[in-house]
């Protein structure tokens, strides 16, 4: 399965344009389609779900075009119901597509066949199918009664009077009723049963249609009159706003990492509901700014998001995002009037239980409501994303936390902004980490622990940890080559830093571990995969702000490969055998200099010739020689170039 691994970060500061809005993508599309004359729509947003509706449209015989590399397109609208007649569509697992041709074609007077991604085929449509039925059409369910696949026949259409549609599941039924019906021409009215949910959902149907000049005459938000004679005519040239709803990940990122974070393409102007997310994350303490076209988010002054209990059935998409925010809180959070997730592309109540739990929190699932308790320490996880874009981009926000955290499936996010992870690169950034690798005695710990002091930096000395792997595989007389024992052992390591001591259980370990047979012993084990696997989680646990030095023998090409610097520190043997020889005589150890030179250059080739995680200088590193370099230059080399880059803070 393919994953995505996000570094803890310190904090998201910056800006953002965001891609445009699914919602209004996909509706302006249809409504270009069925109106009379050319429209020409900017911004359209690239992404899967619009991706099925323009090869939707095409196979239904309307002509449009992408002018070259750009997100402008030109549609010619067919002026009423769809030319061809018959069709197989496939639209993936998306419902804005799906629900809104499916009652388009319905009135079409064609024979078609519609269906998706077996989750659409779980995802109801039964409540606008009936709707349909009401006014003549002819739809079958293939598979299950209320779900697609959909067969839909030629069918005398009996417009006009009521027509009874359920607005308590999904919104998009009346959406997509209320966008087909003027190609009758008879003036309909919709009554909507139950309480309708998603309303501003409805508001941008309402608006978009009229745009194309069709007015919907509302009442409450209890019934729709389509007036009689009503055909869509193109406006000329429509922009397609920024996406709400994909706003909501970096306000929230702003919020909770410091900020401030500005997103361009939406703001006090816009059409979408999910602007409204805004005002939910000011209830949570965040501040922030509005203009025409953008909004801001910063984190509260306090520091901390507020506890919320909020009912969020106005903006049920954005409101996934605060199921994430709701781990940053000072306490127990509530989501209330959320039922509509169950039926999105995944059961998004259960989904989002169950990954929050696995990052420590406590969560009570109800029918319609979650309830959150943020865990005291975020845990590091892998986190499933049930083929759901929004699971992918809310969990992203982890790792503001300052923990790591894996996506996995991170391509699915293709639904609705391709180039997310990329934009979340843009406003968060990474704790910093300064990778020192190098062969034995180069002198890398003793610079690494120089600097991480002078930058007040963690450190990690990665061989003491094969090291201790090496001494307690020994102990327990599992052998050194046994690599699925010796892994057990690195797995389930007992062991701890103590300011200057190194524990194994209860037993200080300072001194055993850097004796040769230790020595010898670490370069053994450490060519193990399974050995260098188990360790990786436990090293990359190190990085946490402000900051960390690592030093070892694949710092810069397998741990930490994002390292904001990376050293290659080396000396000549001859140099090396000198400083260590130096090195045991001090501790009190037994030594000998040609046996020290003979082992160096046994291991410098261990470690280089392993097929995993060579000893090699990365084309990214800064080389540092210190054979005629002392401790301080070498210091001073290292510091020189963490102030270049920028690494450290102040
Ligand atoms: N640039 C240097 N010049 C001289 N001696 C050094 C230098 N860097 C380190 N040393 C000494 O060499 C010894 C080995 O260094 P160490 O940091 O343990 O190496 P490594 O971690 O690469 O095995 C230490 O006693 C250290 O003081
Ligand atoms: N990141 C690392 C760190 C050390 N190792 C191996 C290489 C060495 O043989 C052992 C011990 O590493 P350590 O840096 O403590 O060894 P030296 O002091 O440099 O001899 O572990 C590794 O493979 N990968």
């Amino acid at each position: 399965m393919a994953f995505l691994d996000l570094s803890p970060m310190l904090g998201a500061s910056g800006s953002v344009r965001l891609p445009g809005s699914k919602s209004i993508s996909n509706r302006v599309l249809l409504l270009a389609a069925l109106a009379e004359g050319r429209t020409e729509i900017r911004d359209l947003l690239s992404s899967d779900d619009v991706e099925r509706m323009l090869e939707a449209l095409q196979a239904l015989g309307v002509r449009w075009e992408r002018k070259g590399e750009t997100l402008d397109y030109v549609v010619d609208g067919v002026g009423g119901p769809f030319p061809v007649k018959t069709g197989d569509l496939f639209l993936g697992n998306a419902g804005t597509a799906f629900r809104p041709l499916t009652a388009a074609l319905a009135l079409s007077g064609g024979e078609y066949r519609l269906s998706g991604v077996p989750r659409m085929h779980e995802r109801p449509i039964g409540d606008l199918v009936e709707a349909l039925r009401q006014l003549g059409a002819d739809i079958d369910c293939t598979a299950n009664e209320g779900f697609p696949p959909l067969h839909i026949r030629p069918a005398a259409i009996r417009p006009g009077g009521v027509v009874k549609v359920r607005g308590d599941v999904s919104s998009q039924f009346l959406t997509a009723l209320l966008m087909a019906l003027p190609l009758t021409g008879v003036q309909t009215t919709v009554e909507v049963i139950g309480e309708l949910i998603s309303k501003p959902y409805i508001a941008i149907t309402l608006e978009l249609m009229a745009r194309f000049g069709v007015k919907v005459e509302r009442q409450d938000w209890a019934s729709f009159v389509v007036p009689g004679g009503a055909r869509y005519r193109s406006p000329g040239t429509v922009f397609v706003e920024g996406d709400a709803s994909s706003a909501s990940y970096f306000l929230a990122a702003g919020a909770i990492g410091g900020g401030p974070v500005r997103v361009e393409g939406v703001g006090r102007g816009s059409i979408q509901g999910d602007v409204r997310f805004a005002e939910a994350l000011e209830q949570l303490g965040a501040r922030i700014g509005m203009g025409e076209n953008w909004i801001e988010a910063a984190a509260p002054a306090s520091g901390t998001l507020k506890a919320f209990d909020l009912d969020l059935n106005h903006i049920p998409d954005a409101a996934m995002t605060l199921a994430v925010a709701a781990l940053f809180a000072d306490g127990p959070c509530r989501l209330r009037n959320i039922a509509s997730w169950r039926v999105k592309e995944t059961d998004r109540i259960a989904a989002m239980a169950i990954e929050l739990r696995k990052v420590g929190a406590e969560v009570e699932e109800g029918a319609d409501y979650l309830r959150v308790t943020p865990p005291v320490r975020l845990l590091p996880a892998a986190i499933d994303t049930y083929d759901d874009h929004r699971m992918a981009m809310c969990f992203s926000l982890v790792s503001l936390g300052g923990c790591r955290v894996r996506i996995n499936d991170p391509k699915c996010v293709n639904k609705t902004f391709p180039g997310y992870f990329d934009a979340f690169a843009t406003v968060a950034q990474p704790v910093p980490v300064i990778a020192i690798d190098g062969p034995s005695a180069s002198g890398k710990g003793t610079v690494a622990e120089r600097v991480a002091a002078a930058l007040g930096w963690q450190v990690l000395d990665s061989g003491s940890l094969y090291r201790i792997v090496a001494l307690a595989a020994m102990r327990a007389g599992v052998a050194l080559d046994d690599e699925a024992g010796v892994a057990a052992v690195a797995a389930a390591l007992p062991a701890r830093f103590e300011t200057g001591r190194v524990l194994l259980g209860d037993d200080d370990v300072t001194t055993d571990i850097r004796s040769e047979a230790c020595s010898s012993g670490a370069s053994r084990v450490a060519v193990l995969p399974a050995v260098r696997e188990a360790l990786l989680g436990r090293q990359r646990d190190y990085r946490s702000a402000p900051g960390l030095v690592a030093d070892g023998r694949d710092m810069g090409s397998v741990v930490f490969p994002d390292a904001g610097l990376k050293i290659f520190l080396t000396a000549s043997v001859e140099a090396r055998a000198g400083r260590r020889y130096k090195q045991l005589i001090e501790k009190g150890l037994p030594a000998n200099m040609q046996s020290l030179l003979d082992d160096l250059r046994e291991r410098d080739a261990r470690d280089a010739a392993r097929p995993v995680a060579p000893l090699m200088k990365l084309p990214d590193a800064a080389l540092l020689d210190t054979t005629e370099l002392d401790v301080e230059g070498a210091v001073a080399f290292v510091l020189d170039l963490v102030r270049d880059r920028g690494l450290a803070a102040g």
